[in-house]
């Protein structure tokens, strides 16, 4: 096992101070809605007068899948790498979105089938794409184990340089499949509550996609393990998101979760590492259908609902705005005492 036993859950001794001093700014208690709740959990995380969140990061991570080859996506697994090439030519809506926003993009090679050479792109090749999860072990407990420490170590390069948020994103063609099946397997919802239809399938490759993710939990029936879990079912890029996120707790710096994919990375880091849930803030709900599951098993409340169904990190980078209003009334806006006003 290498969940991080740093990670320690909020100190809530100042919770009821933080929650006065929200309920004493100008306006009527609980005005703010969910930014109220944003900025409590905001100021429990840093445990500071004044918030901030300095270089918001956002990291992509890319990885190709072996059970790409069964026609589970509308994209074959070529796709993934274009994309990349898409990242780093500023092309993508993760870089439109980055680019208006403010967030810092940095794309990661968590493992895509072949290798691209451009100085920009993070290396951390876990291997060329993952084995097909419906007849084997996606990767080995090595693998695993090595992309969690990966993951962790890019993360933990962006908070050394700066960073006060970090945010994560994803591509891979065919990875919600194996989203779809980490869900269900750590859950032991039926794989029908969890599927959905992705980037967009046909109802037949839909039960395709259904018969080859109930073939994979069948196939690790009696696992608990979260991280044997991970191995058997997961990706290169969700291996590293998860070991992203274990590291970012364990700094206590605060993350906007993204959609379906990535949530459900979150999902496994969460019962690897209960605590690091206090570090999590959600940005959306996906269309994705399985993201309702993976965010109630979080007990997660997202803060947007666009219909979004994208992943690259898209609905994360969207809720940034949020997350900087928080801040902005917590630390400028009026008491009733400041402003005189009586209410
Ligand atoms: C052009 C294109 C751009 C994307 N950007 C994100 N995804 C998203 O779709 C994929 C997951 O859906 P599925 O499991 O159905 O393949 C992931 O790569 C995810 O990031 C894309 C997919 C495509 C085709
Ligand atoms: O919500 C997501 O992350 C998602 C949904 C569909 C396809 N790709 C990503």
């Amino acid at each position: 096992m290498s969940a991080p036993c740093a990670i320690s859950a909020l100190d809530r001794t100042a919770q009821a101070q933080i929650q006065a001093r929200i309920d004493n700014k100008t306006k009527p208690q609980g005005a703010l809605g969910q930014l109220e709740r944003v900025a409590l959990q905001l100021a429990l995380i840093q445990q500071s007068e004044r918030l901030s969140l300095p270089s918001p990061t956002l990291l992509v991570f890319a990885g190709d899948h072996g059970v790409a080859a069964e026609g589970v996506s509308i994209a074959p697994a070529a796709v993934t790498r274009q994309m990349v090439l898409n990242f780093l030519a500023g092309g993508a809506a993760i870089n439109c979105f980055c680019r208006t926003l403010g967030w810092q993009l940095k794309v990661v090679d968590a493992g895509i089938l072949e290798p691209i050479e451009d100085p920009r792109l993070i290396l951390r090749r876990l291997g060329a794409g993952t084995a097909n999860l419906a007849q084997t072990a996606a990767m080995s407990p090595a693998q695993c184990q090595q992309g969690l420490q990966w993951g962790g170590e890019v993360a933990r390069r962006e908070i050394a340089a700066g960073a006060g948020l970090l945010a994560f994103g994803e591509m891979g063609i065919a990875n919600t499949t194996a989203a779809t099946a980490l869900l269900a397997a750590l859950t032991d919802l039926p794989v029908g509550d969890c599927i959905g239809r992705g980037t967009g399938i046909s109802d037949a490759q839909l039960a395709h996609k259904q018969a080859l993710i109930e073939q994979a939990v069948a196939r690790v029936a009696g696992q608990t393990d979260p991280q044997a879990l991970l191995a058997e079912l997961g990706g290169f890029e969700l291996v590293q998101i998860c070991g992203a996120i274990l590291a970012a707790a364990e700094a206590r710096v605060p993350m906007l979760i993204d959609g379906f994919i990535v949530s459900a990375a979150a999902l496994v880091a969460c019962r690897m590492a209960p605590a690091c849930r206090d570090y999590m803030l959600f940005s959306h709900g996906s269309a994705e259908p399985g993201h309702a599951r993976l965010l109630a098993a979080m007990e997660a409340e997202p803060l947007l609902d666009l219909g979004l169904r994208l992943g690259e990190g898209t609905g994360a980078a969207l809720a940034l705005p949020l997350l900087q209003a928080a801040v902005s009334f917590y630390n400028d806006m009026a008491s009733f005492e400041s402003a005189g006003v009586t209410v």
